[in-house]
Formats: structure tokens, C-alpha cells, sequence
């Protein structure tokens, strides 16, 4: 620039433009070449940065998605929904955000603050160290600030997070809140949600202005007393007045530098936090794992199921015991009906079944092994297929959910599968057939469709032992003659665990349980345990004159 800017001079006066390109050729040229140097190291710089920023999110997102998929179920029953996808979403954009204003910025100020301290410690070794006395008392301050600081961003993220669950909630949920007219009390719920993290966070903005106020109070002082001490050691001539003036040129830049840093503290404070949050739920270990394990070759599974003595509670209410003592057993290749009043226990078999949740006491068994001994994956891909009360389809067309049971079957499998389930035909009469989306959840379909679709997807992977939770009881008459005419299909074979209140669908059993209070109290067949005029009889007594008369 000093160079342009000289032959600029000489020549403003001279019209002689040929002797003026030829001698601004060099400076210019020079001028040019730093200019594309400094581009190109900015380019590098942001692009290198972002790049580096972008992969730790990524690594991060992927590590806690696997991490949060590998959780026990009791883990689920214990958060919501919108609470995990906040720390999938906001805290890894948070900790992103914070790492490259991080690097970037606290890059710049540490070369700079190197740099100038070297050349002050050879200005004046005195001042620099004089300079320098107050350096831990500052340190030590903005730790414990620092530490309060990070805290209450925790508390902020933790707000946002409640916040983002009550909304995820009410969304995923529309029908139910439209259908209670609960819009405006969501819309209460959720400000209130939202006005207790935005206090959170303007208290968190309030620490940190206080800190760099603080901050920027200490930096200036130290210029001043730099000017005092230089002012004193120039006028007992220890040092010349350039001196004095390159240590303060050099101090004003480690101040510039320092507040900097402290601009950025409070982008760090919010990273860490969330970074925290993030690796708490990474570094999460479940209680069972969903591989390893023994595998029962195909050709000698038979289905047996045995519960063992068994007690349970759930993870998250320990105090209520829901099974005690429980034992039952399931012979291969037979229907077992479980009937009994609501909140008895009747899911809670089936969950364990699917080793949802481990036992405390006793064992399930599958052939004789213990569940924990069998590998999850296995038992759940191959070994069970469970078809429960609300059929959950995914967002795709119906091809794909029926596959979601095998994602190797071909499109033969799963039309044949769709068959056994009564559901081929109803698909072909749709203008896109298997190709059709179902909507979010499967919102465009008829329950009873839903219904025959995961009986599709649980026939596919072919399952030895089927799981039917209430598979029913969500339709009406007509949808279920046909559901319970797929399901009757899909039982030849199986080893067969329903769960039902309607005396049609368990009538048929082979053995049908009466269970109160978690324990079994009647067994038998329909007609024996009608004969007993016990707690059967009385559970379907009002059912029997439609029953019968159907
Ligand atoms: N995930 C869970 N966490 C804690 N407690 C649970 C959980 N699921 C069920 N419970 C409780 O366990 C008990 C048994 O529930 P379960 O769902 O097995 O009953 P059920 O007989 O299948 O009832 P229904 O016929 O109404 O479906 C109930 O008191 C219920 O509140």
C-alpha cells in the first residue's frame, strides 16, 4: 500500500501516464498479490473452520441418535419426546455455533495476545510482570463466575427444552387438543413454558454483560496504570519515550484482544453447556444391550413361552408392583387368551415378552432359554411379532411400512404377507396401490387398513410366537370381523399370546386367562370357565348376547 501510495505522490503533478504505469506496475502488483494471499487465507480459514465445525456436529448428531436408539424403554417412558429431540437439535446448533466463534475469535486474540506480550516482556521485563500481578485475581473471579454462569445456561437450555416438549406435544397431538378446544390452554401452557426460559436467558445475559462490564473495567485500569508506570520510568529515564510508547501500542492491543475474549465468553459459556447436556446423554450406557447373545436356529424354535416366578415393576415406579410371583406358561403352537380388568398386567406380559424391560425376580423363558440369555435382536426380528391396540405406520407409502417388518423381502414377500393379512385388496383398489402414501402416522388410512398393514409387516419377518395387545379392540364391528378374520390366518402355526376384552376375539383360545391384581385366577377353556360362573363370566356376561346372537 506504501508503495502505491509514494508513486501516487510523484506523480500527481506529471501527465506523463506511461512512466506512471510502468512504475506503479510493481507496488501494484504486490498490492495485488497480498490482496488474493489474504483472500485465499480467508477462504481457507472459514471454509476449513466451518468444515471442521459441521463434521464435530455431525459425529455428534450420529453418536447421539445411535446413543439415544440403544436407550432401555424405561428411558422413554421417563422423557418426552421433545425434550430428546431439543439435544438432537438447539444444543448441538448451540455447541456448533459456539466452537467456530470459539476458534475463530479466541484464535485471533491468543496470536495477538502471544505476540504483544512477547514484545512487551522485551520492552520493559518490569512493567510487563507489574502488569501482570493481577492476572490470577482475574482468573480466579471469572471461574467462579464462570461456573455460575454455566449453571444457570443449563437451567436455560433445560427451560427451552420443557418449552419445546409442551409444543411438540400439543402438535403431534392436534386432533386431540382441536378435538377438546384445548387450543387456547396450549397456547397458555406454551407461553408460560417460553416466558420462563426467555427470563432464564435474560438473566443469562445479564451475568454476562456484568462479566464483561467487569472485564472491560479491569482492561482499561491496566492501560492506566500502564500509562502511570511508563510516565514514571520515562521521567527517571529507564525507558525512552518510543519505548513507552510501543508498550502502551502493544498493551491497548492485549486489551483490545482480552475483550474480545470476553465477548466470547459468554458463546462459551452457552457451548459448554450444551456440549454437556449432549455428552450426558452419549455417554448414557442402557441396561440391556439390543445385540449379542444366543440364537435359536430356526429349525428348533418352537415357541414355547414360560413365565418363571416372576416379579416386576416398572423403572419408573418402582413402589407399584405390578406382577408378583407370576408364572404361566404358553405351549408352542397354541393360542393363549389373557383377559382380565383394565390396568391388571395384561400388556405388561407382552412387554416382557419383547423384553421391553427386564424381570426383577424369576425369568421368562422361550424354549426353555431365559430371555436375557437370547439376543434382543434376534428375538425381536425374528423370534416375535407384535401387533398392539394403535398400529404406528411411518410416513411413507405402504410398501415400504409393510417391508419395515424385513427390509430384504421382495415386493412378492410382501404382497403375499399383505394377502395373509386381508389387506392385498384394499391396496389394489387404491390408484397407487403399494406405492400410496399413508401420511404422517399413517393419518390416511382407516383404522382397520392401519390395522391389517402391521398385521402385514408382523406376518412378513414370519414370526414363530405373535404378540396381539388389544389388536382389535380401536374398531368397530365391521373392521374387526375382517382384522380378526387376518389375525385367525396368521395364527396357524404360532405360538399365540392375545390380549382382548372382546369375547369374539378370545373365545376361540386354546387357553384363555382370567388375571386380577397380576396373578391368574381362572384358566381354562371358553366353555369351562363360562361353567364357572367366576370372574370370566362376570368380565363377559354383558358381551354374551351379542356374542352369542353374532
Ligand atoms: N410404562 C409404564 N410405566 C409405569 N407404569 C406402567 C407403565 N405401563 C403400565 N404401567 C402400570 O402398570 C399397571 C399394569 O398396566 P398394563 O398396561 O399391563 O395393564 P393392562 O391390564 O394391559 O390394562 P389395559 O387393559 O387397560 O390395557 C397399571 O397400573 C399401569 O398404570
Amino acid at each position: 500500500m506504501g508503495g502505491v501510495i509514494n508513486v501516487l505522490s510523484r506523480f500527481t503533478h506529471e501527465q506523463d501516464s506511461k512512466l506512471f504505469i510502468s512504475e506503479m506496475k510493481l507496488p501494484a502488483l504486490k498490492l495485488i498479490a497480498m490482496y488474493l494471499g489474504q483472500s485465499f487465507f480467508t477462504f481457507f480459514y472459514i471454509s476449513m473452520l466451518s468444515n471442521l465445525g459441521e463434521k464435530i456436529a455431525f459425529r455428534m448428531k450420529s453418536d447421539l441418535f445411535a446413543s439415544i436408539l440403544k436407550q432401555d424403554i424405561a428411558f422413554f417412558d421417563a422423557q418426552r419426546t421433545g425434550e430428546i429431540v431439543t439435544r438432537l437439535t438447539a444444543d448441538i446448533q448451540d455447541f456448533k455455533s459456539s466452537f467456530k466463534q470459539t476458534i475463530s475469535g479466541g484464535l485471533r486474540a491468543a496470536t495477538q495476545i502471544i505476540g504483544c506480550s512477547v514484545s512487551l516482556l522485551m520492552i520493559s521485563p518490569y512493567m510487563t510482570c507489574i502488569s501482570m500481578l493481577c492476572i490470577p485475581s482475574v482468573i480466579a473471579v471469572g471461574t467462579v463466575f464462570g461456573s455460575i454462569l454455566r449453571s444457570t445456561s443449563r437451567k436455560t437450555q433445560a427451560q427451552v427444552e420443557k418449552a419445546t416438549a409442551v409444543a411438540d406435544e400439543a402438535i403431534s397431538n392436534i386432533r386431540t387438543v382441536r378435538a377438546f378446544a384445548m387450543d387456547d390452554q396450549e397456547e397458555i401452557m406454551f407461553v408460560q413454558e417460553a416466558e420462563k426460559a426467555k427470563d432464564l436467558n435474560e438473566a443469562l445475559g445479564f451475568g454476562i454483560g456484568i462479566f464483561q462490564a467487569g472485564t472491560n473495567l479491569f482492561l482499561n485500569g491496566t492501560v492506566l496504570m500502564t500509562l502511570y508506570l511508563g510516565g514514571y520510568l520515562l521521567s527517571t529515564n529507564q525507558l525512552s519515550a518510543g519505548e513507552v510508547m510501543s508498550f502502551l501500542i502493544s498493551a491497548q492491543t492485549i486489551q483490545r484482544s482480552l475483550a474480545q475474549v470476553s465477548l466470547l465468553f459468554g458463546s462459551v459459556i452457552k457451548g459448554l453447556a450444551a456440549g454437556g447436556r449432549v455428552f450426558e446423554y452419549i455417554n448414557m450406557t442402557p441396561s440391556m444391550n439390543l445385540k449379542g447373545g444366543r440364537i435359536i436356529p430356526d429349525k428348533f424354535l418352537k415357541g414355547e413361552i414360560v413365565f418363571q416366578n416372576v416379579t416386576f415393576a416398572y423403572p419408573t415406579r418402582k413402589q407399584q408392583v405390578v406382577l408378583e410371583n407370576f408364572n404361566l406358561s404358553v405351549p408352542a403352537g397354541k393360542t393363549v387368551a389373557i383377559v382380565g380388568a383394565s390396568g391388571n398386567g395384561k400388556s405388561t406380559i407382552v412387554a416382557l415378552v419383547e423384553r421391553f424391560y427386564d424381570v426383577d425376580n424369576g425369568s421368562v423363558k422361550i424354549d426353555g432359554y431365559d430371555l436375557k440369555t437370547l439376543d434382543p435382536s434376534w428375538l425381536r426380528r425374528k423370534a416375535l411379532g407384535l401387533i398392539s391396540q394403535e398400529p404406528i405406520l411411518f410416513g411413507t407409502t405402504i410398501l415400504e411400512n409393510i417391508r419395515y417388518g424385513k427390509p430384504d423381502a421382495t415386493d412378492e414377500d410382501v404382497r403375499k404377507a399383505a394377502q395373509l393379512a386381508n389387506a392385498d385388496e384394499f391396496i389394489s383398489h387404491f390408484p397407487n396401490g403399494y406405492q400410496t402414501m399413508v401420511g404422517e402416522r399413517g393419518a390416511t388410512l382407516s383404522g382397520g387398513q392401519k390395522q391389517r398393514i402391521a398385521i402385514a409387516r408382523a406376518l412378513l419377518k414370519d414370526p414363530k410366537i405373535l404378540l396381539l395387545d388389544e389388536a382389535t379392540s380401536a374398531l368397530d364391528a365391521e373392521s374387526e370381523k375382517v382384522v380378526q378374520a387376518a389375525l385367525d390366518n396368521a395364527r396357524k402355526g404360532r405360538t399365540v399370546i392375545v390380549i382382548a376384552h372382546r369375547l369374539s376375539t378370545v373365545r376361540n383360545a386354546d387357553i384363555i386367562l382370567v388375571l386380577n391384581n397380576g396373578k391368574i385366577v381362572e384358566m381354562g377353556t371358553h366353555e369351562h370357565l363360562q361353567q364357572l360362573k367366576g370372574y370370566y363370566w362376570a368380565l363377559t356376561y354383558q358381551q354374551q348376547p351379542q356374542a352369542e346372537g353374532g
